[in-house]
């Protein structure tokens, strides 16, 4: 029997956005990955904290998933709480199946200063789309760790996508347009929930 190949798309979603999906969906594609879950982070320890809460954002990605029968939402790091290391999520992954985390390349810059990444990078294999405004390049402690260790990096063909959830909630907030950037039903929630509201002058 082949081989599982699954797909990880770790973030914030606060909230989940089109780009998401269809990053989730290109990797999905591109690799034959079976499934993509997608593991929203309870507390990411580099960023302020979230507007929305983490039950939030899962219930915005069960939104946004639900007509995408191969993209399912892993709770993992909701439910295990505190500040969110990758580390931790990808040490509990059952083995014998091979996993791609796909990121951004605004988190590829940064990789290197995630907790353990060297240990993450032989535990998965990562797979990266560009995005507008952050070169696509992989920090030089990760291209020589990789050649080292075997490891590799996959880059998506993924055209640049200028949706960002920093965008769309600075919309919301100024009570702009988001047309083409949010599912629609997760457009409802979050007005229905009152969430990313304009700040009282
Ligand atoms: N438009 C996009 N193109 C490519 N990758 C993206 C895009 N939006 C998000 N990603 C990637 O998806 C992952 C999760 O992103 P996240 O939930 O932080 O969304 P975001 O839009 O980057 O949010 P924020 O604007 O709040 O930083 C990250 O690896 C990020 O690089
Ligand atoms: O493990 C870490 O130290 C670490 C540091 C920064 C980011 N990450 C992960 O990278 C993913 C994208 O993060 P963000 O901030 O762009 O939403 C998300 O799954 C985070 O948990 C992980």
């Amino acid at each position: 029997m082949a081989i599982r190949k699954t797909g990880l798309l770790g973030g914030s979603f606060d909230p989940v956005h089109l780009a998401h999906i269809a990053l989730a969906e290109s990797a999905r594609r591109t690799l034959g990955l079976d499934e993509v879950q997608l593991i929203p982070a309870a507390d990411p320890w580099q960023r302020a904290p979230l507007a929305a809460t983490g039950q939030q954002r899962l219930e915005m990605l069960e939104i946004a998933t639900r007509a995408h029968p191969h993209l399912h939402v892993n709770p993992v790091e909701i439910q295990r709480g505190g500040p969110t290391y990758t580390i931790d999520t990808v040490r509990e992954l059952p083995r014998n199946i091979d996993y791609y985390w796909i990121l951004g390349a605004d988190q590829l810059r940064n990789f290197c200063t995630w907790q353990c990444w060297r240990e993450i990078a032989g535990l998965v294999t990562l797979a990266v789309a560009q995005r507008p405004g952050a070169h696509l390049a992989p920090p030089r402690a990760l291209t020589e760790h990789l050649r080292e260790s075997g490891g590799r990096l996959i880059q998506l063909p993924f055209a640049p996508t200028a949706i960002s959830a920093t965008l769309i909630r600075e919309r919301l907030a100024a009570g702009e347009p988001t047309d083409g950037m949010l599912d629609l039903a997760v457009a409802q929630y979050i007005q229905q929930n009152g969430l990313y509201p304009a700040p009282v002058a």
